[in-house]
């Protein structure tokens, strides 16, 4: 199942620096593994904002509950998640 995923990332202004480059770095082995595992397909940066736009192919709901909840950024995210299917006119023939 493909799911589009929106996240916005609000740290605490006054987050010590040490914590705040711990936290990305952790954010982003986490993400690269699900990348590499086929799992975090899409990853962009919105222009101009602290903000992502996500594809990702899971199994159901509550695997993707289960990626985004352990997300390290998580407790500072607004996150918003759509899910998709396929569009009538795609001419894609994979979901790719
Ligand atoms: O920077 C972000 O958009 C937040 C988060 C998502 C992946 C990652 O490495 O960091």
């Amino acid at each position: 199942m493909l799911f589009h995923v929106e996240m916005v990332v609000k740290l605490p202004p006054d987050m010590p620096t040490e914590q705040v480059a711990d936290i990305k770095a952790r954010e982003k082995a986490y993400s690269q593994e699900l990348q590499r595992q086929g799992k975090w397909r899409h990853l962009w940066r919105v222009a101009g904002s602290y903000a992502n736009v996500s594809i990702f192919d899971v199994n159901d709901n509550d695997e993707l509950q289960e990626i985004i909840s352990g997300l390290p950024l998580f407790p500072y995210m607004d996150i918003q998640v759509k899910p998709l299917c396929r569009h009538p006119s795609s001419i894609r023939e994979d979901d790719s």
